[in-house]
C-alpha cells in the first residue's frame, strides 16, 4: 500500500480533482487487471484508448484514476489527475511505487539495431562467473539473478521493468544489464530509469513500420543517451557513422570502441574461424569461442563494459575467454556426417548480411551454403525484398519459408521476399511454405561438410500462425532431421 501525493513525486501534473491522500494498492494500465483500491493509468494505444476504460476501471473498483483527459462525468470518491503524458507518467509513477529500484543496483542499458540480446545477456554471464548477483532483461528471458522469468518483449513496460528491479533489489543484486527498443525509449518505458551506463551496437533499417523515417529512429535512439546522467558512461560503436551521433547532446562520460575507427577501446581481428576468435584490445590479445566480425565488436563492447564497471583486466580476458553463445545467436552443431547447421535469429537485412558475410569468411567455398530464411507478418514490410536479395546473393542455395506469419497470408510474404531475387539467382531459390518441411529439405540437399544457415527464430520456441502459437524450435528441428537424414 502506498499514499497517492507519494507515488505522484516528480509527476509532471496539469489538474487534480479529488483527494490525493488515499492509499493506492496497485497500479494498472490496462483495466482488465484493475482490482479494488487500484490506480488506473490511462494509455493512449495505436489500437484503442485507454481513456475509453475508465469507466469499467472504475466499476472495478480503481480508486485513482491518471489521464491525459479529464472525463465528461467525474465520479465522486475516485480522484482524478490529468498529465500531458500518461506513459511519461506512468514511468515516473512506477519507480516511486517500487522504491526508486534502479537507484539501489547498477543499471546498463544496451540500444542498437542489432546485437543488443547478444551483449546484454554476454554482459550478465560475465559478471556471474565473476561472482557477483546479476540481472537481465532480455528478449530471451528475464533473470533475477538465478531466477528466471518468461520474457514477452524486448523492453517491458515500465511498471514491469520497476516491479523486476525491486525484485532484485530484495535478491541483492548489484549489476543489471537490460535491453533498450526504440519502442521502449518511444513510449517512455526507461523514463525515470537511474542508468550506470548505456552502450550504442550500431543502427541499420529496422522498425519503420513503427517509426516513419529512419531520422526518427535515429533520434529516438539518441534520447537514451541525451538522458543519461553525468555519473553514467555511454559507450559507443564508432565505426557505425551514428555512434557519434548518440554522443553529441549527452552528459555521460564518452567512450568509443571500434575495429577500423580511431577509439578508446580499438580492436585488430587476428583469427577468425569455428572455434573461436582472436582480438588485438589495445595492448591485450583476447580470446573468446565466440565467432564472426559481428561478434567481435560485441566482445569489445562487452570487454569495455567490464573493465568500466570496475572489474580487473586480467579477470576480464579471462572471463572473457569463457563465454559461451547465446541460444538462437549464431548457435551451431556439427552432425555425425560433418554437416554445419547454423541457427541464427537475423530477422533484418543487416543481420542477415553480417551472418552470411561471417559465415562466407570462415567457409572455405568448396561446400554448399544452403540457408533457409523468411520474413515475419505484421512486421515492416520494406525489408522482405532486401532479405530475398541478400540471401540469394551470399548463399548458394536459399529455401524461402514461413517466420512468424501472425495473421497474414504466408504465400503473400513469400512473394513479396521473392521480388528482391535477381534473376541470375532464380535457380539458387525454393520455396516452401512449411518451415518445417523447408528444414527437412536443406537437410537432404545438404552434403558432408555443407553448411545450412537457418535465419530468422533464433531462440523461439513458437511459431505464430493465424494468431496461434505452434510448438516449434529450429535447433531442435534441425538437429533431429540431421540425425534422422544421416547420410
Ligand atoms: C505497437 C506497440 O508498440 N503497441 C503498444 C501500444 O499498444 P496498443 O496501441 O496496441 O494498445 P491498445 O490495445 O490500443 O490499448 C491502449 C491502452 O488501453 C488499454 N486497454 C485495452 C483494452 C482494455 O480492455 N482495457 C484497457 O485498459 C491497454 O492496456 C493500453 O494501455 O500501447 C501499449 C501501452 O503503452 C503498449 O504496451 C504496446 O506495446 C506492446 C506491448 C508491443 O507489443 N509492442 C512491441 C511492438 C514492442 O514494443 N516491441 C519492442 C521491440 C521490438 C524489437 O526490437 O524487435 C519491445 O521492446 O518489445
Ligand atoms: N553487433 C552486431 N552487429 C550486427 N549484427 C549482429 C550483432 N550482434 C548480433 N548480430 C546478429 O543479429 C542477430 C540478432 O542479435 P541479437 O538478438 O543480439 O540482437 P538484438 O539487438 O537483441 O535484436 P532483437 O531486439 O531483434 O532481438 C544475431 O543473431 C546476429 O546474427
Amino acid at each position: 500500500m502506498k499514499v497517492l501525493k507519494d507515488i505522484l513525486y516528480k509527476v509532471s501534473i496539469n489538474a487534480v480533482v479529488g483527494d490525493t491522500g488515499i492509499a493506492i494498492n496497485a497500479i494498472h494500465f490496462d483495466s482488465r487487471k484493475i482490482g479494488n483500491g487500484d490506480l488506473f493509468v490511462a494509455v493512449k494505444g495505436t489500437v484503442s484508448d485507454g481513456h475509453s476504460f475508465i469507466e469499467k476501471a472504475i466499476e472495478l473498483k480503481a480508486v485513482a484514476v491518471i489521464c491525459e483527459n479529464l472525463p465528461e462525468i467525474l465520479i465522486d470518491g475516485v480522484t482524478y489527475v490529468q498529465v500531458d503524458n500518461s506513459n511519461s507518467a506512468l514511468a515516473i509513477l512506477a519507480s516511486n511505487f517500487y522504491g526508486f529500484p534502479s537507484e539501489n543496483l547498477k543499471l546498463i542499458g544496451v540500444t542498437g539495431t542489432n546485437g543488443k540480446t547478444t551483449v546484454a545477456s554476454l554482459l550478465y554471464q560475465l559478471f556471474k562467473s565473476a561472482g557477483y548477483k546479476v540481472g537481465l532483461l532480455s528478449t530471451v528471458k528475464i533473470l533475477v539473478d538465478n531466477i528466471e522469468y518468461k520474457a514477452t518483449h524486448t523492453t517491458p513496460d515500465s511498471l514491469t521493468i520497476n516491479k523486476y528491479l525491486k525484485e532484485m533489489n530484495d535478491e541483492g543484486v548489484e549489476f543489471c544489464f537490460m535491453e533498450v527498443s526504440s519502442h521502449g525509449i518511444h513510449q517512455c518505458r526507461t523514463e525515470g530509469l537511474l542508468f550506470e551506463g548505456g552502450i550504442f551496437t550500431n543502427l541499420s533499417h529496422d522498425h519503420l513500420d513503427y517509426h516513419n523515417t529512419f531520422a526518427e529512429y535515429r533520434d529516438v535512439k539518441k534520447t537514451f543517451f541525451d538522458e543519461l546522467s553525468e555519473n553514467a558512461f555511454a559507450l559507443v560503436n564508432v565505426d557505425d557513422k551514428n555512434g557519434l551521433v548518440m554522443l553529441q547532446n549527452t552528459k555521460a562520460k564518452k567512450y568509443t570502441y571500434a575495429l577500423k575507427s580511431y577509439a578508446d577501446y580499438k580492436a585488430q581481428i587476428l583469427e577468425n574461424q569455428f572455434g573461436g576468435l582472436l582480438l588485438k584490445v589495445n595492448d591485450s590479445e583476447v580470446w573468446t569461442k565466440l565467432i564472426g566480425n559481428f561478434n567481435a565488436y560485441n566482445v569489445l563492447a562487452i570487454y569495455a563494459t567490464a573493465e568500466l564497471l570496475g572489474l580487473e583486466k586480467v579477470e576480464v580476458l579471462r572471463l572473457v575467454s569463457d563465454l559461451e553463445s547465446v541460444s538462437g545467436r549464431f548457435q551451431y552443431l556439427i552432425s555425425d556426417d560433418k554437416i554445419t547447421a547454423i541457427v541464427d535469429y537475423a530477422h533484418t537485412p543487416d543481420a542477415l548480411k553480417n551472418v552470411l558475410e561471417t559465415i562466407n569468411s570462415i567457409r572455405t567455398k568448396n561446400e554448399e551454403l544452403i540457408t533457409v530464411v523468411g520474413c515475419g507478418g505484421d512486421r515492416d514490410k520494406t525489408k522482405r525484398p532486401k532479405m530475398g536479395h541478400i540471401a540469394t546473393e551470399l548463399s548458394t542455395k536459399v529455401i524461402f519459408t514461413s517466420d512468424n506469419p501472425r495473421s497474414e497470408d504466408p504465400d503473400e510474404i513469400l512473394k513479396d521476399i521473392e521480388k528482391g531475387v535477381e534473376p541470375q539467382n532464380y535457380k539458387k531459390s525454393l520455396t516452401i511454405v512449411d518451415r518445417a518441411q523447408a528444414i527437412k529439405t536443406a537437410c537432404q540437399l545438404a552434403q558432408p561438410n555443407d553448411i545450412i544457415l537457418i535465419a530468422g527464430k533464433g531462440h523461439e520456441s513458437y511459431q505464430e500462425i493465424n494468431g496461434e502459437r505452434f510448438d516449434f524450435n529450429d535447433y531442435k528441428t534441425v538437429q533431429e532431421f540431421l540425425k534422422q537424414l544421416q547420410k
